[in-house]
């Protein structure tokens, strides 16, 4: 019987095809039937953030610049679902949309590259470290305080092309999407967690669609990884507790071991000068109620401080 086929909505960028690409396969894997030809179709939607270059992204607005012109697109039947890095996924999604499924996680860390220096810690002094990031500014602002952050804009592409060119002496690029775009080579150093914390979902993947399709969303959940699924969970709810957007530099990483999950989170001034942690052990079936706990915890030890600085 001659179906429809199933139209998966993706950005243009490189980074964005590589990984809707992945996903794509893992889903034909899984379903012999969306892995004939034509089964499947992406459909590339170009959003705020592949359009607007010249402005760091905490300035023109929220995350919602990756994904609100996908979301339109679903909401208006242009697209069956939609690809998305989960970090550039709003807490509060559109209504009629939802995360369907999350996908299993790679590798959370963010990567130093650099043609100057083989290490955040021997970069020389004075040094410009080229992001727009603000988590990522202040906590190299935190073990550096001697560096200069710049802003780099557009894709992962368009950044190390910059750096090439002389625009800053170093960056940072999240290693799941250089490992995506078989350009992980080009990282001088991997760094640990402990001294540059990821964003919230990091390294996770995951699928847009209608609330009301039903039949996708079951289908979907032959790709969903359980784990990353509720350590995403954990961060999202630590950040929808803190209201976190493009301006305010948070990083949440929970980790899980059997029953027990431990989550990390870190709230910055951007200068690097300031910032309050938490750490949480629990159970993996309180993963929600830790996050949002963790998140209430940094709100309020950051109390008036926070909120004078950021608006
Ligand atoms: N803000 C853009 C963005 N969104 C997700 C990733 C990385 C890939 C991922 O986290 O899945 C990147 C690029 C980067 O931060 O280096």
């Amino acid at each position: 019987m001659a179906r429809r086929p199933l139209r998966i909505g993706t950005r243009g960028s490189p980074m964005a095809l590589a990984q809707t690409g992945m996903v794509r396969d893992r889903i034909a894997a899984a379903h012999p039937d969306l892995a004939e030809p034509g089964a499947m179709e992406l459909v590339v939607v170009t959003t705020v953030a592949d359009k607007v270059l010249d402005r760091p992204l905490s300035e023109i607005g929220g995350k919602g610049l990756f994904t609100k012109e996908l979301e339109q697109a679903l909401l208006t039947d242009q697209v069956d679902i939609a690809v998305h890095s989960m970090k550039d996924v709003e807490t509060w999604l559109p209504d009629g949309l939802v995360i369907a499924c999350i996908l299993e996680r790679d590798d959370p860390r963010d990567a130093f590259l650099s043609p100057r220096a083989n290490s955040l810690a021997t970069l020389a002094p004075g040094s410009r470290v080229g992001t727009s990031s603000l988590r990522r500014g202040a906590q190299v602002l935190m073990h550096r305080p001697d560096l200069t952050i710049v802003p780099l804009r557009g894709n992962a592409n368009t950044r190390m092309k910059r750096l090439e060119e002389g625009a800053c002496d170093a960056t940072l690029l999240a290693i799941a999407g250089l490992e995506r775009l078989g350009l992980a080579d080009r990282a001088q150093e991997i760094l640990p967690v402990s001294a540059m914390l990821p964003a919230v979902a990091q390294g996770a993947l995951g699928i847009e669609c209608r609330a009301g399709d039903t039949e996708v969303i079951a289908r979907l959940q032959a790709v969903a990884c359980p784990t990353t699924t509720i350590a995403v969970g954990a961060e999202r709810a630590l950040l929808e507790e803190l209201d976190g957007s493009c301006r305010t530099p948070i990083a949440a990483l929970a980790q899980i071991d059997g029953d027990r999950l431990t989550l990390d989170g870190i709230l910055f001034l951007p200068d690097g000068s300031t910032h309050w942690s938490t750490h949480r052990t629990g159970r993996v079936a309180d993963a929600l109620a830790i996050g949002r706990e963790a998140g209430a915890e940094l709100k309020a030890k950051a109390g008036e401080t926070y909120r004078a600085k950021l608006q």
